[in-house]
């Protein structure tokens, strides 16, 4: 496995990049510029690791983060602030020193904008993105040549409903509080560009600190990586560690010449979802070789169960309509050949996503029936009964942490978890020989660090929750449970790793 980088490391003020001899730009129609591999890639190697150039919240976001080192923080009447602006929440005096997001120039354009206090905090949040973009236009030219050259597809937005909400939410926020940080032309279109920019190419990211299940609540911007082209099967697999340093690994082989691809979208989701997602968020007809196929690649993650000849299943004849579940859309079941109309298709799939909408996520009982009830109508692989099984497996590990190790559950959690490892070795091949060695070093080194904290805990919770050391046991005790439900995921993925080797070697 070759994980050598660096060949060529360009280094800008704020951001370094580490680029390899393993890929170069190419430019296409179809995919724009996209990347290409120079040489044979083994799974596992690294292709490129980058800094962002900019993260912040996306601006459905209204979670409260510190602006300089970007973790998650509780509302609490003792909010510690910026002393310079005293406008934004930082964790506390030693992330004044974090320097990296909020910036001096940001600190000093809170302080010379209109009515700015951390009232406004909400309304900034919905802005800081587009602004920190802003902010490297003025400092930072060689990021901003490449940022300024990325694909925003302006022109496809332009009076759509996205367009709207950047006028209501980002536009006047800058206007009402005075933030334009020089004067262009027209900042309404400048802004609706930056904002049209990060829609299309951002990558999601987590808040550090939080939970590997946390929610989405950031996103980062990262000029090198954004030029990878999606396909539903994509051929890398990307991370991104608490300083937000992206890491990108090739997951599968791949050949001198082949495009570099990364995953837009959810692989769990069925084509139709999935496209759409696309065609509404990035602006493109996705034409992969899942979306190709009627049965995904033999995931059958849109298949439904024949309701007549109740054997075969019924796929789509033109997967790659764009209106899958309208009534001139032909569905046929492989099997008896009988064809249905799209919408009828849909209808099906309304009553089954309402029941799983209207389902206690935490009622095991309740959730198991309904999966037995929806496997006479879909798939075992449908997306809708995917979504259902991850949503038991979740209960199931809540359950294995309450009760530790309940072997009936922990049985049930396994197969479960097979079932949509199944799927997910279709949609997304890969980086999977290492999992079970990964899986039992990380039960034991989080079983070790779960040791540390109570023992820690025992003490910190002697002082009233006032103190430094009270709020710190707060924070510890939150550590611990996601801890927890981290060894219940590893404990779980270590199982069935142990499983599938050992079916493999019979
Ligand atoms: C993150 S950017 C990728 C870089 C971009 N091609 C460029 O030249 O700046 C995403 C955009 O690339 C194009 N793109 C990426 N993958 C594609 C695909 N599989 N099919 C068609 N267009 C694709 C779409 O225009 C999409 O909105």
């Amino acid at each position: 496995m070759d994980t050598s980088i660096g060949i060529s490391k360009c280094l800008s003020t704020e951001r370094t990049v580490t680029s390899t001899a393993k890929y170069k730009i190419g430019y296409s129609e179809k995919f724009g510029r996209y990347m290409v591999a120079t040489k044979p890639l083994a799974a596992g190697d690294i292709i490129l690791r980058e800094e962002p150039a900019a993260v912040g919240p996306s601006i459905y976001e209204n979670q409260n983060f510190c602006f300089a080192c970007m973790r998650t923080i509780q509302n609490s009447p003792m909010q510690y602030y910026c002393s310079k602006c005293k406008v934004v929440p930082l964790c506390g005096p030693a992330c004044e020193k974090i320097f990296m997001h909020h910036t001096t120039d940001e600190c000093n354009l809170f302080r010379s904008g209109k009515n700015v206090t951390s009232k406004a905090v909400p309304q900034i949040l919905q802005i800081l993105l587009p602004l920190r973009l802003w902010l490297i236009k003025l400092k930072d030219n060689e990021t901003w040549t490449r940022i300024k050259n990325m694909e925003s597809h302006i022109d496809k937005r332009r009076g759509t409903n996205v367009w709207m909400s950047i006028e209501m939410q980002v536009i006047n926020a800058f206007e009402e509080y005075k933030l334009h940080p020089e004067n262009v032309e027209d900042p309404t279109e400048f802004l609706q560009f930056l904002s049209g920019i990060l829609d299309v190419n951002s990558f999601e990211v987590r808040s550090p600190g939080d939970a590997i299940r946390s929610t989405r609540l950031l996103r980062g911007l990262y000029v090198e990586a954004a030029l990878m082209a999606h396909s539903c099967k994509a051929n890398t697999h990307v991370t991104i560690d608490e300083n937000f340093l992206m890491t990108i690994y090739a997951s599968v082989p791949i050949n001198k010449d082949d495009a570099i691809f990364f995953n837009y979208t959810s692989c769990l989701l069925g084509s139709a979802e999935r496209r759409e997602h696309l065609r509404h968020g990035k602006y493109f007809e996705c034409e992969c070789t899942v979306c190709k196929d009627p049965r995904e690649d033999s995931s059958n993650l849109s298949s439904l169960l024949c309701p007549r000849c109740k054997e075969g299943f019924v796929v789509i004849k033109n997967p790659l309509t764009t209106d899958p579940y309208s009534r001139r859309s032909s569905w046929k079941c492989c099997h008896c050949q009988k064809q249905f109309h799209g919408n009828m298709i849909k209808y099906t799939l309304d009553i089954a996503r309402s029941l799983v909408d209207d389902t206690d996520p935490e009622d095991l009982k309740e959730t198991e029936n309904l999966l037995s009830k929806l496997s006479r109508s879909l798939h075992t692989n449908h997306y809708l009964m995917l979504i259902l099984k991850q949503r038991l497996l979740a209960a199931y590990k809540r359950y294995i942490r309450i009760m530790d190790l309940d072997s009936e559950i922990l049985q049930k959690a396994v197969n479960l978890c097979n079932e949509v490892l199944n799927v997910l070795d279709i949609v997304e091949p890969g980086i999977s020989r290492l999992k079970e060695i990964a899986a039992d070093e990380l039960v034991s080194r989080l079983e070790e660090a779960a040791d540390i904290l109570r023992a820690a805990l025992k003490i910190l919770l002697l002082d009233p929750i006032a103190t430094p050391e009270g709020r710190l046991a707060k924070c510890a005790l939150q550590e611990l449970k996601s801890l927890m439900e981290s060894i219940a995921d590893a404990k779980i993925l270590r199982l069935t790793e142990t499983k599938k080797k050992m079916v493999l070697e019979d």
